[in-house]
């Protein structure tokens, strides 16, 4: 397996967090186990959780150390994709990964995202649903439905060459992150596709592994209908500006 173990790289683990108390525990102690031999920080960053999130974060600090666990709130609400803007701003790592709170995104993965990118040399490494080996498991016809629908009706419209346009498991070079992130106008959900469809626009070097999305078991998903609008409103964007 090409490895990092403890060398140049550094992974700064972005993890945007609103109301996930009871995920945040153990999705950083499986990012800790799957990653200890690489060097990373977690950067969360939460929306003023109602919950208490941070209140646990701040525990955690003290078990695993300030510097392995970074904690950049913001007052309020502003949306998933503006929630990844704000952490990469504190990322010392010269890669980034984002993922989700909730376990949806298993932290075992990581290795193989990061064994993918040393192999190939790649900007991105993208986690995908849609290939052999990847999946879902758990949601519902209508959320499995709403899912496909969406990235092909992206994939016919915009041709990106990603089969998951909608997931948003996904490892940067953190100056491809920069420069894709700056021409990005969604601040929602829909974020995680202009990107992948910028950076292709853009000529990177994208890769994809397949992963296995798992419905979260604490918890709910923030994804509500305006997302669903917003996504058709973002679709219709990308396909006239790109
Ligand atoms: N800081 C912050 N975090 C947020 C916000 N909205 C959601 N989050 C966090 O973003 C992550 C994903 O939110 P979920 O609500 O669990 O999303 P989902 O419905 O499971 O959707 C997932 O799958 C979609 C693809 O099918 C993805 O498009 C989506 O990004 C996400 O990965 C979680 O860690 C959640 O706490 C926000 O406004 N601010
Ligand atoms: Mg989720």
């Amino acid at each position: 397996m090409a490895e990092d173990k403890k060398g140049e790289n550094k992974y700064s683990i972005i993890i945007p967090t609103y109301n996930e108390r009871l995920n945040i525990a153990l999705i950083i102690y499986l990012v800790f186990k799957h990653l200890k031999d690489f060097n990373f920080e977690v950067i969360v960053v939460d929306d003023g959780s109602p919950d208490g999130t941070q209140d646990i974060v701040k525990q955690l600090q003290q078990v695993y150390g300030e510097d392995h666990i970074l904690l950049r709130p913001r007052a309020k609400k502003l949306g998933l994709g503006t929630a990844y803007v704000h952490g990469l701003k504190h990322a010392s790592g010269n890669f980034v990964v984002i993922m989700d709170a909730d376990l949806s995104h298993h932290p075992k993965y990581l290795p193989s995202f990061i064994k993918k990118q040393i192999e190939t040399g790649a900007s991105i490494v993208t986690g995908t649903r849609y290939v052999t080996g990847g999946g879902v498991h758990g949601w519902n016809l209508m959320r499995k439905l709403t899912s496909r629908g969406a990235n092909v009706l992206a994939q016919t419209l915009l041709w990106p060459g990603v089969s998951d346009l909608t997931g948003s498991f996904r490892l940067y070079r953190k100056s491809a992150l920069e420069d894709i992130i700056s021409s990005v106008v969604s601040k929602g959900y829909v974020f995680q596709m202009e990107m992948i469809v910028r950076a292709t626009r853009k000529g990177y070097h994208i890769e994809e592994v397949p992963i296995t999305f798992v419905d979260r078991v604490y918890g709910s998903s923030k994804l509500g209908g305006s997302e669903i609008v917003e996504y058709l409103k973002g679709l219709l964007y990308l396909l006239v500006t790109t």
